[in-house]
């Protein structure tokens, strides 16, 4: 079944620019699909337009169909369909409130769940991310946790109401390595279990290898390539895509050679 369907999605600013050209793809239920490309390729303005949610001034054309919803002409909230983590948990987490309310609010909301109902889907959303400790967790604000912490609270508070669709923006470019393996594999195990679909933006060629089965290739807001990851990675057949093979190789080279000195 078709969850998503983008097709010839064009976004523009005011004066005329296309920041996003003619995109078009699908997901369906329980895929994973990556958007790759370098900063400034149009991959977050795709997800915008896809939760209509581009910011002000910019004008999205085509179509856009979110189970069943025009995002385009009629958008509509997205929550009990769609999430969303970005690169920085900060953005999406409030400062003033505990990670236990952040994450109670769209439960109330989309599931309806009160007292202790409401409390025991906290736990088991913080559970299900792996935050040990939970009691504390859920009374600390964004501050008292370290960037992992914070950025699994969002991913708790985006699964929390089983969406159908789980979009990650960069989920992992503002953590350190060891982090960002451990959050990589933890997006992987959510999505497996409740059979999610994921779409996943990244500039990161190996990172989107870890989670992806299939990706397309943003270049300047065009698709310039798509396919499975694997032969993407294998014959690329695009040159821009050629470039990001080769980059991610010299950077895997470097790594091992710093690795033996
Ligand atoms: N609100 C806006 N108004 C005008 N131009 C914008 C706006 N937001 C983004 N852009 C431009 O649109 C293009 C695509 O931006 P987008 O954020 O989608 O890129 P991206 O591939 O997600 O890059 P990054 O990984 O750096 O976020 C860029 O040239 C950007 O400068």
């Amino acid at each position: 079944m078709t969850l998503l369907s983008v097709d010839r999605l064009t976004v523009a600013d005011s004066a005329g620019h296309v920041l996003v050209d003619d995109v078009s793809f699908e997901v369906a239920a329980g895929d994973r699909t990556g958007l790759i490309g370098e900063s400034g390729s149009g991959k977050s303005l795709t997800a915008l337009a896809v939760l209509g949610l581009l910011p002000r001034g910019l004008t999205a054309t085509g179509a856009v169909s979110l189970a069943g919803a025009d995002m385009i002409r009629a958008p509509r909230g997205h929550g009990d369909v769609a999430a969303v983590v970005f690169q920085e948990p900060l953005t999406a987490l409030d400062p003033l409130m505990t990670a236990g309310r952040q994450i109670a609010g769209p439960i109330r909301r989309f599931r309806g769940l009160r007292g202790d109902a409401l409390r025991g889907a906290v736990r088991e959303a913080l559970d299900a991310v792996r935050l040990t400790d939970t009691d504390r967790i859920a009374r600390s604000y964004p501050h008292q946790l370290s960037g992992g912490q914070r950025q699994r609270v969002a991913i708790a508070m985006a699964i929390a109401c089983r969406p159908k669709l789980l979009i990650a923006d960069e989920p992992t470019t503002a953590l350190d390595v060891t982090v960002q393996a451990e959050i990589l594999d933890l997006l992987d195990r959510i999505v497996t279990e409740n059979d999610t679909a994921l779409l996943f933006i990244t500039h990161d060629l190996p990172v989107a290898a870890r989670v992806v089965r299939d990706t397309h290739v943003l270049q300047s807001g065009r698709i310039v390539e798509s396919g499975p990851i694997t032969s993407l990675v294998t014959a690329p057949r695009h040159p821009y895509t050629r470039t990001l093979v080769e980059s991610a190789r010299r950077f895997d080279a470097a790594l091992e050679r710093t690795g033996r000195d």
